[in-house]
């Protein structure tokens, strides 16, 4: 079943299909998703939401391509994905740098193998040293700079790659509430200047609703997360979203409980 079918009328970037997921434990299947259909529009912002264990990074790792599913499918522009590609890049929680790197070619690192002249690949990590903020660390190791510019050269490294779809399985979850807002921040302005397609894990329904289009909320029902059409809920307000509005509180309050009921 494809929930959200003709939504997007250049068609999704996304389109899950009937997923399943199990893994083997001592021998035995373990189901862990079943029966998920969703789609992602080109540009969309899907944050995904749901109480710890119910699969929110064994989905991330399924688009990534990192894992194959046990049956459905996953398609990336209409073709099915089967492994890791250079158009789907994910960002991690803690994200490990290359620590004999400096800040600059940990960014221009996966630019190596691109056929780009040096000036071009140069170029493009400048522009990305400037997006993110980082053109005068641009010369120190990770160990020299904090968690949240970690993060940015994180969130850097991979943008500098163009990919057309971005997951991030909770990327500032480590990080202090100020350097987690800048970063939100960061990425909605990223987002709105370069319009990948993103899904974004997150435990924290105050930051869906910061960020999302849409929030998709999983639960486990006997064991097995599944999900329907009333778990993809939009997100209609206007951006820069002001958190201590009454729209902002009430869809936040209303995810939070379908988290805990579903
Ligand atoms: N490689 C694996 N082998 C066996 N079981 C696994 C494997 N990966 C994940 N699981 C199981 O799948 C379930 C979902 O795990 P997953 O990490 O996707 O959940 P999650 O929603 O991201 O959790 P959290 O919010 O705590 O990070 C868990 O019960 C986990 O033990």
């Amino acid at each position: 079943m494809n929930i959200l079918s003709n939504q997007f009328a250049s068609g999704p970037i996304l389109d899950v299909q009937e997923l399943s997921k199990a893994f083997s434990v001592n021998s035995e299947q373990t189901p862990v998703l079943s029966g998920l259909s969703f789609q992602a529009g080109p540009g969309e912002f899907i944050c995904i939401i749901g109480q710890s264990g119910c699969g929110k990074s064994t989905l991330i790792k399924l688009l990534a391509g990192f894992v194959p599913p046990t049956s459905g499918r996953i398609l990336f522009k209409g073709k099915n994905i089967t492994a890791p590609g250079p158009d789907r890049c994910v960002v991690f929680q803690e994200d490990a740098l290359f620590s004999w790197l400096t800040v600059a070619e940990n960014i221009g690192f996966g630019l190596k193998r691109k056929a780009l002249s040096a000036a071009e690949k140069q170029g493009r990590v400048n522009r990305f040293l400037d997006l993110v903020g980082l053109t005068e660390f641009k010369n120190y190791l990770p160990r020299e700079i904090s968690g949240g510019m970690k993060q940015r050269v994180a969130l850097a490294r991979v943008l500098v790659l163009s990919p057309e779809v971005l997951l991030m399985d909770e990327p500032f979850a480590a990080l202090d509430a100020q350097t987690r807002e800048q970063m939100q921040n960061l990425l909605l302005s990223l987002w709105e200047q370069l319009k990948q397609t993103i899904v974004f894990v997150t435990h924290d329904v105050r930051e869906a609703v910061t960020l999302a289009d849409r929030t998709m909320v999983m639960g486990r029902i006997t064991g097995k997360t599944i999900i329907n059409p009333t778990h993809l809920v939009p997100i209609p307000l206007e951006r820069p979203r002001i958190q201590n509005s009454r729209e902002f509180m009430k869809l936040a309050a209303q995810l939070k409980a379908m988290v805990f009921r579903i």
